[in-house]
């Protein structure tokens, strides 16, 4: 079976890859098999981020490579924390930590102005400098609470009201996470990138 990087050293994300393409004929290994380091994210849009980090994997494992760069970025924050989410209460911040600090800074925004949007994008390079890499991103809309409440997932999904389910990301079950997020509807557009670009082809 043809062998891909999974560039992400976040156990949340790869939890949740690992049911997304359970139907592919594709083996997803994650980036620690190939001691890949976590690449310096120095890009300015989610995009520019996760192109860095399937180079970065690509490069180092001589593997194609996927990549996720994603986040939370909140309406009355003017879209922070956003490709900063994971650093957002300061580098190697905990989901905890920066959890409570959204909290502190929406302490005085009211509900009605509490809403946000999970971000998605996903880089594929065949090669550490391939000139055509397949790009997508999806968003997921939602609200910000003012507590947290629900065990599953991870980073921000405590806070993250989704209306629909009148629930959080935190308390809906592993499958329908995986059917309505951000990442969910960024790993459909893949597939459709996937099979029109790699179809009867061998260039992985
Ligand atoms: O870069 P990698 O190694 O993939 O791991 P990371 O945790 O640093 O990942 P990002 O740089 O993409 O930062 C994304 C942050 O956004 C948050 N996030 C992304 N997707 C999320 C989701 O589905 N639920 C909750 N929080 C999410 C989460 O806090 C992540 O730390
Ligand atoms: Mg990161």
């Amino acid at each position: 079976m043809k062998k891909i990087v999974l560039a992400s050293g976040n156990a949340g994300k790869l939890r949740e890859f690992s049911q997304l393409f359970a139907g592919w004929d594709i083996q997803v290994l994650p980036q620690s098999e190939f001691d890949v380091p976590g690449a310096e994210e120095t890009g300015l849009s989610f995009i520019e981020n996760a192109l860095i980090k399937a180079r970065h994997a690509s490069r180092i494992s001589g593997l194609p490579a996927l990549a996720d760069d994603s986040g939370l970025a909140v309406d009355a924050l003017g879209g922070a924390p956003g490709i900063y989410s994971a650093r957002y209460a300061g580098p190697g911040a905990t989901d905890a930590e920066n959890n409570r600090k959204l909290l502190e800074a929406l302490a005085e925004v009211p509900d009605e102005r509490r809403n946000a949007s999970f971000h998605c994008a996903l880089a594929f390079v065949r090669r550490h400098d391939d000139p055509v890499p397949l790009v997508c991103s999806a968003l997921w809309r939602g609200r910000i609470l003012r507590e947290a409440a629900g065990e599953q997932g991870f980073g921000y999904d405590p806070l993250f009201f989704v209306e629909s389910q009148g629930m959080t990301s935190a308390q809906l079950s592993r499958e329908l996470k995986n059917r309505l997020s951000h990442r969910a509807l960024a790993v459909q557009q893949f597939e459709a990138l996937w099979r029109e670009t790699m179809g009867g082809s061998d260039l992985v």
